[in-house]
């Protein structure tokens, strides 16, 4: 039997009641779905949402926070509750669990990002459970993911999970809101629409905070990233093995056939910062799209801010046109002074560089 990597999310919805707190019933289904793939030899991450909804109550407010703190202070104590719920429910499954908080920073910043993919690697061998939220009680309000979905889909990306499974009360998406009595489900989705994103923007239920739009678009996201996205309940003792085996009750949103970046370049492509601006000729980006070359001296044209060695930098042709990232091999004075040195030298190399004018945050063969 193949091997997979599946990365499971649970939204709030499904794990918390309605007035508050966390339903261990509901929960424990899940542990024993994600137990199930577990004892099989497949590689399982959790995305787990619920801290704020397991935490309010305990915390005195009557329904879920709205307010940046009052969240904040409700998932500082239901982040603990939530942990000791899953450590409680996967112990009887016999399995051991690890925690991780990540920011929208934990992608950003290199080093945190190194790091975050060397635990979940070392956790994976380990046979460990990696449980992941996001760090709601010190994320800065416009830094936050908000939900989970999005930050689901970046794990998977990181880790280039072969699935995705984004779990919530409702077993998939309709053509308009499941409480409508005409509404259908889709089986199946191979393009997410303006559309779609447009009536799914309308409803969420009452506990959860993104909403069928935050699903679509980090399915899109992973559909990018060249991995299937599967859109449900999925919370039968079985329902893991049914979504894997693409009998799942819900919705797949079918993957782009793209190889995922290498790690690093993800970095270098999604996440990275730009330090500064190079502009390019038109013989140095055909070589960068299309010969798989590495930038030269001699086909720069403008250095523009202040960079120093190993930083990133945005490239673009000579009508402002973008034509990628890449990692700067010498600082932007340097650069500037080495302009015209004969025989050219690199300033960007090609295992460092990533074209981002095609559209595609996946390697396409080049
Ligand atoms: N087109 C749609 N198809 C299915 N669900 C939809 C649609 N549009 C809006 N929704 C709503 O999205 C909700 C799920 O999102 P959300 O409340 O954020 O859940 P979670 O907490 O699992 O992330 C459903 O309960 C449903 O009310
Ligand atoms: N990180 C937050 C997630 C907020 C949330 O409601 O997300 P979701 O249920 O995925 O729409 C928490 O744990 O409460």
């Amino acid at each position: 039997m193949e091997r997979k990597r599946m990365v499971v999310k649970i939204g709030s919805s499904s794990l918390a009641n309605r007035e508050g707190g966390i339903a261990i019933d509901r929960l424990e289904r899940f542990s024993k779905a994600i137990a199930h793939l577990h004892d099989q030899g497949h590689e399982l991450i959790l995305i787990t949402s619920g801290a704020v909804a397991a935490g309010f109550q305990h915390v005195g407010y009557a329904t879920r926070p709205v307010t940046t703190e009052k969240k904040q202070a409700a998932a500082a104590v239901g982040q603990g509750l939530l942990m000791e719920a899953y450590q409680h429910a996967f112990m009887k499954e016999g399995m051991k669990v690890g925690q991780l908080l990540l920011t929208r920073e934990s992608f950003q910043e290199e080093h945190q990002y190194n790091n975050a993919y060397a635990t979940l690697q070392e956790l994976l061998k380990r046979r460990i459970l990696p449980i992941i939220n996001e760090n709601d009680s010190i994320a800065v309000e416009e830094l936050t993911f908000g939900d989970n979905d999005w930050l689901a889909s970046l794990v998977a990306g990181l880790i280039k999970a072969d699935a995705l499974a984004l779990l919530t009360d409702v077993n998939g998406v309709y053509d308009r809101h499941p409480h409508h009595p005409n509404a259908h489900k889709k089986d199946s989705i191979d393009v997410i629409t303006a559309d779609m994103l447009v009536q799914a923007d309308s409803h969420r239920s009452t506990l959860g905070s993104g909403g069928m739009r935050s699903k679509l678009e980090a399915a899109r996201n992973a559909q990018t990233f060249g991995i299937q996205t599967f859109i449900g309940k999925g919370d039968a003792p079985r329902g893991l093995q049914a979504i894997m085996d693409g009998n799942g009750d819900g919705t797949y949103v079918y993957a782009k056939p793209n190889h995922l970046w290498p790690k690093e370049k993800q970095w270098v492509g999604i996440y990275s910062p730009v330090e500064g601006e190079l502009v390019i000729d038109e013989g140095a980006k055909d070589a960068l799209l299309y010969g798989g070359k590495s930038l030269l001296s001699v086909g720069v044209r403008a250095v523009k801010g202040t960079f120093s060695k190993g930083s990133v930098v945005a490239v673009f042709d000579e009508r402002h046109g973008p034509v990628g990232k890449g990692r700067a091999t010498i600082a932007a004075d340097d650069m500037r002074t080495r302009l015209d040195e004969q025989p050219a030298i690199t300033f960007i190399h090609r295992d460092h560089w990533v074209s981002t004018s095609k559209g595609s945050v996946c390697s396409d063969g080049m």
